[in-house]
């Protein structure tokens, strides 16, 4: 595991962005792994830019994101299809018939979790995922449990979550309980991995993880310990170790 520590947001969000605009020089028709949450909000203005200014091409660029709420439309503006779609897809040249976050609305979600994997599959797997990491620990949504699920599946948000996530809503009531989320294993399977943290409320799990030589699912992030090209980036206030 790479650790990279910059001064701040700004700084982190101009190193992820410049690793995602090689990665997508690179390889044109590259397959992205993308997160929501505030987190990657300021990488993807970076890349917004690089498109803006240098013209990075999206074109043939294919996306699949982490997760989303189950019961939430791409239209309801707490919708992690909505957040991708204002935040990204609307502001570069992508096609968003190649942009995937998964249905919070599908009929089956059982059936439809197992699909969603191997729809990455089909597209050749995730070159490069970004990650944000929950105050818990999470990844994605995949929360502290004794068990955590290998392949795209539905979880159950812990309290701690739905607190920390009821800032986007007007009232705890209306966060969601329920997410669909790929599983460790699909996370896992990608090429490259960069999770990005920043802030004071950030230190402690970042702490825990770079201490630790564990895995364990009561860390989910841990597990990322057994990947072999992960890149942490964080800022000054998000490391204290
Ligand atoms: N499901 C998302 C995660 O993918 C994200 O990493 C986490 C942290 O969010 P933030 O970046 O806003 O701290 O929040 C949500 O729960």
């Amino acid at each position: 595991m790479k650790i990279l520590v910059e001064k701040d947001y700004e700084a982190v969000s101009k190193k992820a962005g410049e690793i995602f605009k090689e990665e997508i020089s690179k390889k044109p028709d590259i397959v992205l792994g993308l997160a929501t949450g505030s987190t990657p909000i300021g990488m993807y203005k970076e890349l917004i830019k690089a498109h803006k200014e240098e013209g990075l091409d999206f074109s043939k660029v294919k996306t699949f994101n982490l997760d989303e709420y189950i019961g939430l439309s791409k239209d309801n503006p707490n919708s992690y299809g909505y957040f991708m779609d204002t935040e990204l897809f609307n502001h570069i040249n992508i096609d968003k018939k190649n942009t995937h976050v998964p249905n919070g609305k599908a009929e089956n979600i059982e059936e439809y979790c197992k699909k969603y994997d191997e729809f990455i599959a089909e597209a050749g797997g995730v070159d490069i995922q970004v990650l944000g990491i929950g105050e818990n620990g999470h990844i994605a949504f995949n929360e502290p449990e004794e068990a955590l699920s290998v392949g795209t599946n539905i979880v159950k948000l812990t309290e701690s979550t739905i607190e920390v996530n009821s800032r986007f809503f007007d009232s705890m009531e209306e966060v969601p309980k329920t997410a669909i989320t790929m599983g460790i294993g699909t996370i896992l399977k990608a090429k490259k991995i960069v999770l990005l943290a920043s802030g004071e409320k950030k230190a402690p799990i970042i702490k825990e993880l770079l201490n630790s030589n564990k895995i364990t699912t009561k860390l989910p992030a841990s597990f990322l310990l057994l990947h072999p090209d992960v890149t942490i980036i964080v800022d000054e206030k998000a490391y204290k170790g």
